[in-house]
């Protein structure tokens, strides 16, 4: 299964980068992880929020690989426990869905893009620096595909 994450922002700290890495290395042969980096649109002299996001928009929308199963983090999201999202892990591989989930940037991302989502997730109800949300998000799918491989990472 294809898992490609489209998350605006670059230059990230580098524990941020590292965190990613680690987590995604360990995926092994089924999940083929990736992580692409969206340029965020410059605010000020003219460019407002709404005008920045709907520029960052188009260029996720471009990102999108055909036939994704389409995941927007959103704190106003559904939030899965990590039980219930290796059962979603398990219901897509099985489906043969390829998944694309999606970071918004400083302001977040369009109303159009979260109608455009089969799902939006939350990982906490608290609101998270972008980067560390690709942090998150890398280790819940690594602990999904734990769980559903009975691996120690994962203790109840
Ligand atoms: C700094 S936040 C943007 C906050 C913005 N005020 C909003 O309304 O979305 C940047 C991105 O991180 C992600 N994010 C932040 N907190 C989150 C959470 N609790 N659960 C899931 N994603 C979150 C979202 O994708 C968001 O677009």
């Amino acid at each position: 299964m294809n898992i490609t994450v489209l998350a605006v922002g670059t230059k990230m700290p580098q524990w941020v980068d590292h965190a990613v890495r680690d987590y995604s290395k360990r995926f092994g042969r089924e999940i083929q992880f990736q992580l692409k980096e969206i340029k965020p649109e410059k605010r000020g002299a003219g460019v407002n929020a709404a005008q920045a996001m709907a520029a960052e928009e188009q260029r996720i929308v471009a990102a999108i690989p055909a036939h994704s199963y389409l995941i927007v983090l959103d704190e106003r999201g559904k939030a899965p426990t990590s039980m219930e999202l290796a059962d979603s892990l398990k219901k897509w591989q099985q489906q043969g869905d390829n998944l694309c989930f999606i970071i918004g940037g400083a302001d977040g991302m369009t109303t159009n893009l979260k109608q455009r989502a089969n799902m939006l997730m939350r990982l906490s109800s608290l609101t998270l620096p972008h980067g560390m949300v690709r942090v998150l998000l890398t280790e819940q799918l690594y602990r999904a595909q734990s769980i559903l491989h009975n691996h120690p990472y994962h203790r109840e």
